[in-house]
This record gives structure tokens, sequence and C-alpha cells, in this order.
């Protein structure tokens, strides 16, 4: 495989490693976020429980103390029953700072603060004129005032009070301490915003602003026209409706509709827990990459080194196959070479010979052979030498190749006798090739020494004939001829006819 395709094998192992952790750290964010979410709806749900629990609570307080006044009225009862009746009431309900008795004109008749009541006019306030103008009106929960009796901020709470006919005698009022609306705000997790607003977005309680809680901001009043046209119970947003930037957030309205609890937390504190374990997963992340890159890079140099050694192997078999052949060849060679000369020597002339006599044998064509011997050689050695007698014999054995064909086949077929082959060669053709030879024996001279050296050749001839079997049998034929031509005076040829006694 390439360094191309091991790249981008290790790539795709890469691409599809680091999308698995992506995934993985995807999924872990939406299940943070999700932890979130419900943290968000229960603190909101609880806030808004404790809340409903404490208007009913009050509710109740209210409604007793109208059923009592409306159940007196006939008898017109006093200031100091009145009062003794508030002061009761109210010290079994911590909850509000007092309570109060205001007749159908909206001005005080009583309360449970102090004896007698001081003379203020309270009809201009909501909760007074919201009993006054609607006969069945219930629990009304006022907007965030400053109290004309205490002097205090107080959320306040009215009932009407009704006589049997159903007119107007009064109203009943409560001022809560915002400390306990504020109380059932608390205990929420770090970061949460929660707020509990009236339905025109006035602050009842907050958190974490406990003393000066901002009025529900656009969003939130957008909430509240919305649930008022479309009745949702709940609605979950990305956006925060309290905090800045993005986050969680829950919109919950009472039973009544009267108020809403809206609670939302910021992303950064969802995500807290994510992004304190983000970094073990990124050094996962880079670790799982450079582990998987070390093991793809050594992986890729093992396969590398084994492919690199295979190839220099094959290499070394490649070159001692070659030095083998080369070495043979060269064996070969010197095997089948005269070392003086550089002449073939007798066995490769009987192995090349013994192939020529056998085609020609078998296709009855011709063929001849001449045996060759240097006159008087002994006579050269003593005269010059041993080192003389080489320098002729090497000399000779370069005089054939100027005369002979390249199909015939010379030898030194040892000391001063040397042997040819000539295919296709008849016994004129032979005796012209031998004449020719000794011409170029006599011609050739042999520097040695300072000296020039001179010599001449005999040759014995025969040619192929039909009962040859070998050969062999011709070169004892061309012997018996060498001998006659050493008899005869020396640098002549002569040939021994075949059994057929023809030339
Ligand atoms: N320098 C040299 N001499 C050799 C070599 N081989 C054989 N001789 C000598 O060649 C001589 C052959 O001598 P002879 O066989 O008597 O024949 P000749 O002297 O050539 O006489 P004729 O053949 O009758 O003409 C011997 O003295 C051998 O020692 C060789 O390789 N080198």
């Amino acid at each position: 495989m390439s360094a191309a395709r091991w790249a981008i094998a290790g790539a795709i192992v890469l691409l599809v490693t680091d999308l698995l952790l992506a995934w993985v750290l995807w999924n872990e964010r939406e299940r943070a976020l999700e932890r979130g979410q419900e943290s968000v709806t229960l603190a909101a749900a609880t806030a808004l429980r404790r809340a409903e629990s404490l208007f009913e609570l009050l509710d109740r307080t209210l409604s007793g103390v109208s059923e009592v006044v409306a159940a007196r009225a006939s008898t017109a009862p006093d200031d100091l029953y009145l009062h003794r009746l508030l002061l009761r009431r109210n010290a079994i309900t911590p909850a509000l700072v007092s309570i109060n008795l205001i007749g159908a004109d909206g001005r005080l008749l009583s309360t449970s603060r102090t004896y007698p009541a001081p003379p203020i006019d309270l009809s201009d306030r909501d909760y007074v004129k919201a009993q006054i103008d609607d006969w069945n009106k219930g629990l009304f929960l006022g907007s965030p005032v400053t109290s004309r009796l205490s002097g205090i901020q107080i959320v306040p709470i009215s009932r009407r009070i009704n006589n049997d006919g159903g007119r107007l005698i009064g109203v009943v009022s409560g001022a809560i301490d915002p400390h306990y609306l504020h109380d059932l705000v608390s205990n929420g997790a770090d970061g949460l915003l929660l707020g509990i607003f009236r339905r025109d977005g006035h602050a009842l309680a907050c958190l974490p602003h406990r003393e000066e809680c901002p009025d529900a901001p656009p969003q939130v009043k957008h909430m509240i026209d919305s649930d008022l046209e479309g009745g949702a119970e709940a609605e979950i947003s990305k956006v925060r409706l309290l905090g800045k930037g993005r986050g969680i957030s829950v919109y919950l309205p009472s039973r009544d509709g009267q108020f809403f609890v809206v609670a939302d937390l910021p992303s950064k504190t969802l995500l807290a827990s994510w992004h304190a374990n983000l970094p073990v997963f990124l050094v996962i992340a880079l670790g799982g990459n450079v582990a998987l890159m070390v093991i793809g890079l050594y992986a890729y140099r093992q396969v590398t080194r084994r492919r690199q050694a295979l190839d220099e192997l094959a290499a070394t078999n490649r070159e001692l196959e070659d030095r083998v052949r080369e070495r043979t060849r060269e064996l070969h060679r010197l095997a089948h070479t005269d070392v003086l000369t550089g002449a073939r020597n007798r066995r490769a002339f009987m192995d090349e010979g013994e192939a020529l006599f056998a085609l020609a044998h078998r296709h009855h064509r011709d063929l001849a052979v001449m045996v060759l011997d240097v006159d008087r050689f002994k006579s050269i050695n003593d005269r010059y030498g041993h080192a003389g007698g080489d320098a002729v014999l090497r000399a000779l054995a370069t005089v054939p190749d100027s005369v002979l064909r390249t199909s015939d086949l010379f030898a030194r077929f040892g000391g001063e006798e040397f042997a040819i082959v000539l295919p296709e060669t008849d016994c004129m053709g032979a005796m012209e090739v031998g004449q020719r030879l000794l011409a170029a024996f006599r011609e050739c001279e042999v520097p040695h020494d300072g000296q020039v050296l001179r010599f001449t050749v005999s040759i014995g001839l025969s040619v192929i004939g039909p009962a040859d079997a070998s050969l062999e049998a011709l070169l004892q034929r061309a012997d018996l001829a060498l001998y006659r031509a050493k008899e005869s005076g020396r640098d002549r040829l002569e040939w021994t006819p075949a059994d057929s006694g023809v030339c």
C-alpha cells in the first residue's frame, strides 16, 4: 500500500474517532441541558405551589373575617369588637402585617395594627377599587405599595364583604409582608433567577434580589399576554426570560391566573459540569489522535521496512544469481580454454567437434579434420628457451583467425599440437584451407627477446567417410597423415583417405 493510501486510511480512522468523540460530547451536553431543565422546572413548580398554598391560607383568613362582619352587619358591631376580631385573626396569620376593614366608601374603619383606626382614605387603592367595582371578585392580589398605615412596603390582598342581599358592606384587606413572599422563592440553585409576578407584570418576589425586585421584563409580559390568549400552562424557552444571554426558562401561571412564576438558568451554569469535563474529553481526543497517529506511523514503518527488506533480499538474490551465472560461465570458459594460447582446449574441441561430426554424419554433409604440429619445436625451445617456445605457440594460435571461417573449430590439442574441424568442407576445400594455413604460418613473425622467431607447421588431413562412427576415427587418420607430412619433410599437408579412398 502506498504512503498516500496509508495517509488516507489514517485520516479516515482519525475522522471517525473524532466524530464519535464529538457525538459523545454533544450527547453529554444535551443531557446536561435536560438535567438543567428538570431542575429549573422543579424550582419554578415548587415556588408556584408554595405561593398558591400561601394565598389559599390568606384567602381563608380574609374570608373568615368577611363572613363574621357580614353576619354581624345587622347588629352594627362596635369598633373595639372589630379591632379585636382583626387582631385575633392577624395573630394566627404571621404572613400578614395587618388585616384591615374598609368601608364601602373606601375609608379605613378598623385595623389590627392600632385602635382606634386612623382616618385614612383608601378609595384610590387598586385592591379597594377592584372589590367595590366587582361584586364577585374573590381574592384580589394588589400591586405592591407603601402602606399608609405602617409606612413599609407591602403586597395587599382584599375580599369584598356583602350582606345577604349581595350589597356591598365593605372590604377586608391584608398586607402581606414581602419577606414572606421572598421566602417562597428561596433555596434556589446557584445562578437561578426566579420571580413571582402579578398579571400586570409587577414583581411580588424574586431571587436573588430580595429588596428591589424588578418588574417583569418585556419578554415575560409578552408571555403573559400569550398566556391570556392561548391559556398555556407552561412554556420552556431556550432564551432566558429574566437574565441575559441563553439558557433554560420556565414560565408557570397560577391556577387562578393572578400571578406567574418564571425561573431561568444561564447556559453557563447549566453546562458548568460539562465545561469542567471538557478538558478531559479534549485530552482524551488529543491523546487518542496522537495514539492513533503513532500506531499508524509505526504500522506504516513496519510494513515499509518489511517491504524494503524483501526488496533488498530479492535484489541480493538477483545479484547472487548473476554472480553465480557469471562464475559458472567463467568456470566453463576456463574448463574449455587453453591457458597459454586462449584457444579452445582438447575437452572443448572434443565436445563441440563430436557435435559437428554427429550433425554432418546424420545429414551426410562434408566435414574435414586437420591435425597441426609445429615443426622441430624442440629445437625452438632449445634455442630460445621455453618462453620463446610459448611465444611461438601463442602467435600460432592467432593465425587461424584470419584464414578459417567462424564456423570452423580450432583448438590446442596439447603440447605443440593443434586440431581443426571444418564443417561443410570437402577434401579439396580442406586442402585449399590447409595450404593457406601453411602459408600464413610461414609468414608469421614472432617477436621475442629482441629477436623475430619464425616457424613452420605440418598438417595431417582427413575427411568424413560413410564408415566413420566418430570424430576419433577422423583424428586417427589425420594423425597418420601428419606423420607422413613429417616424414615427407615437414611444412606441408598430407591427407589420409577414408575407406572409400576418395579425398
Ligand atoms: N615451450 C613449450 N614447449 C613445449 C610445450 N609442450 C611441449 N613442448 C615441447 O615441444 C617439444 C616437442 O618435441 P618433439 O615431440 O620431439 O617434436 P619436434 O621437436 O617438434 O619435432 P617434430 O615434431 O618431429 O618436427 C618438446 O621438447 C616439448 O617439451 C609447451 O607448452 N611449451
